[in-house]
């Protein structure tokens, strides 16, 4: 099943949109991962099978396994959520971009290594730098958008030809890249007015929305003003909020209530 057949499916038979964002960081770890040297991937695993049942898709981010040096437990945590919970995509976030010839392990390396179901990428070196991920028409590419940070606006707001930046992007994405129908792209929850714009641009394709939780973003701003007309068409997607909702022994039951808490909330206005 390709990443989009399979999240439409999660979206329809779970019921839920959000996105459990991986992103471990140990000091943040309870107290019981101290000294065990697979803390790593025994949290993650965790944290995987108590938010199973109300995600649409996990997103781990290489960034905060590659900088622990636990590029092998990000592979078997990827594997594991397959085995275990067939049926949830998985996001590698990394955030791609660059020439074609070194795209191409990009893809090898988030498609084949890690066995991704889909992978963020960086637009801003145009489409042949990003030809490789879309050529895999069965992957998910997530094309960063209008991103959820403060500064997104520095370079994406930017006006060309009467538009800001970011808006060509969707346009381009929606139609010239999306060809094979496995595009995405990333819009932040911290900006709603940009939800909706983008939303009016692209029609159905589908939303990853970082930014609730930890970073303050406002879930029925960003249902109503960016849901597809079936109310779906939306990963959001919270880490910290979830991850590291208790440091006690608790914490698998506390990160499955926070995300059963967030699949309600963006429920109720869908
Ligand atoms: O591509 C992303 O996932 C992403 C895009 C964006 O615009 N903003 C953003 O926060 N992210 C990622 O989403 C996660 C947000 O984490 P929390 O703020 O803890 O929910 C981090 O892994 C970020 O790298």
């Amino acid at each position: 099943m390709s990443f989009m057949q399979a999240l439409r499916q999660r979206w329809q038979q779970a019921g839920t949109l959000v996105c459990v964002g991986l992103d471990p960081e140990p000091a943040k770890f309870p107290a019981r991962f101290a000294g065990d040297a697979d803390a790593v991937f025994a949290f993650n695993r965790d944290i995987i099978d108590a938010t199973a049942e109300y995600a649409c898709a996990f997103k781990p981010q290489i960034a905060h396994f590659a900088a622990l040096g636990a590029e092998d437990a990000l592979a078997r945590l990827v594997a594991y959520a397959h085995a275990n919970h067939p049926g949830i995509p998985v996001i590698l976030d990394s955030k791609r971009g660059d020439i074609g010839s070194t795209a191409q392990h990009y893809v090898t390396e988030a498609f084949d290594r890690y066995g991704a179901d889909a992978v963020t990428a960086n637009p801003y070196l145009g489409r042949d730098s990003v030809q490789p991920f879309l050529d895999r028409a069965d992957r998910g590419v997530v094309v960063l958008c209008r991103t959820s940070n403060p500064g997104a606006g520095d370079l994406q707001d930017l006006d060309v030809a009467g538009r800001p930046l970011y808006q060509h992007v969707a346009e381009k994405v929606a139609r010239e890249w999306n060809g094979h129908g496995n595009c995405a792209l990333v819009v932040g929850a911290t900006w709603p007015s940009q939800l909706r714009e983008v939303r009016a641009i692209v029609g159905d394709v589908p939303f990853l929305v970082p930014g609730v939780g930890a970073q303050g973003g406002d879930v029925e701003a960003v249902v109503s003003n960016a849901k597809t007309a079936d109310g779906t068409g939306l990963m959001v997607s919270s880490s910290r909020a979830i991850l590291y909702a208790s440091s006690g022994d608790d914490y698998a039951a506390a990160s499955a209530a926070a995300a059963k808490s967030l699949r309600d909330q963006i429920n109720r206005y869908r």
